[in-house]
């Protein structure tokens, strides 16, 4: 029986996965952490992996604490990019008993999308995202269109394609959007929406367009399950629901 930590315990997230742990017959919810709640008690539990739905401000943090502690993480917080990787790589050097699994989107749809979208990558001109979300997230772009640009940037570059082609020289209202390593990004916030994104691509004459829709958390549960079963088999750091869904 595994003995699960969740920070951000309160949350949309952390309600919703705290309810499907308890749920399950091979785990336990030992610690339930929110905001003012002391992190001591993951230890004094014998947590033996944290789930991380804190918000993302704080959540590297509690990342760095977990691989102190020695203790397992499996990380659904948005904004991991690169960087925050390779700090946690650096932190392993020193823990190497210690696995963080870190998972963009726990959706089976937005895993194949993002996959989906890098294969398409070097074959279209241009490229841009749009991600939808509910108006309650705090952070933009979400994390799932940030690992999908960091995706599509690198397929890309690989393939030595030129930048997306883009005249635009005036753009006071800011409209144009953000870019991730080149890759256009709108971040879209409006009632109604749970998780949704859409990859464009373009050349002449033709367009493709990639999207994926999460309506409910409880969609994402299986995912959560998943990758807290698994984490203890992947050492280092992993990126991506995918490399435990068995693709090639
Ligand atoms: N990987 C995936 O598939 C998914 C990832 N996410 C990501 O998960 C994160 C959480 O999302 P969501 O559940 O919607 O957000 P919520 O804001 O609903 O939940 C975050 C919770 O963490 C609490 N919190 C604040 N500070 C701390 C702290 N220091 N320690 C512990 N808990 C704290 C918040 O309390 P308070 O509100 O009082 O500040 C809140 O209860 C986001 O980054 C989101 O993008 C979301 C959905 C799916
Ligand atoms: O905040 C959310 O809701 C979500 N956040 C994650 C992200 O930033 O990609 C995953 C999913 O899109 C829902």
């Amino acid at each position: 029986m595994s003995r699960v930590a969740v920070l951000g315990a309160r949350g949309r997230m952390g309600v919703a996965s705290v309810r499907a742990i308890v749920g399950s017959s091979d785990m336990s919810v030992v610690a339930e952490i929110d905001v003012d709640d002391d992190l001591q008690d993951v230890v004094d539990k014998k947590a033996d992996i944290v789930l991380v739905f804190s918000p993302p401000d704080v959540a590297r943090e509690h990342v760095q604490w977990c691989i102190e502690q020695g203790i397992h993480v499996v990380v659904g917080t948005s904004g991991f990019d690169e960087d925050a990787v390779e700090q946690i790589r650096a932190a392993l050097v020193k823990a190497s008993n210690v696995n963080v699994f870190i998972v963009p989107n726990f959706s089976v749809g937005a895993v194949l999308m993002t996959r989906f979208a890098a294969q398409a990558a070097p074959h279209f001109e241009s490229v841009e995202i749009i991600e939808m979300h509910h108006p309650g997230k705090v952070d933009a772009p979400s994390g799932t269109a940030l690992h999908t640009a960091e995706l599509i940037a690198r397929a890309r570059s690989e393939a030595g394609c030129a930048p997306s082609p883009d005249a635009t020289r005036l753009d006071p209202h800011g409209v144009r959007g953000g870019r991730i390593e080149g890759v256009g990004v709108h971040s879209v916030r409006v009632r109604g929406f749970m998780s949704s994104q859409e990859v464009l691509f373009g050349i002449d004459g033709e367009i493709l367009t990639l999207r994926y829709d999460s309506v409910t958390r409880e969609s994402l549960m299986p995912g959560v399950l998943t990758a807290l079963r698994a984490v203890t088999g992947l050492p280092g750091v992993t990126v991506g629901l995918d490399a435990v869904l068995g693709l090639d």
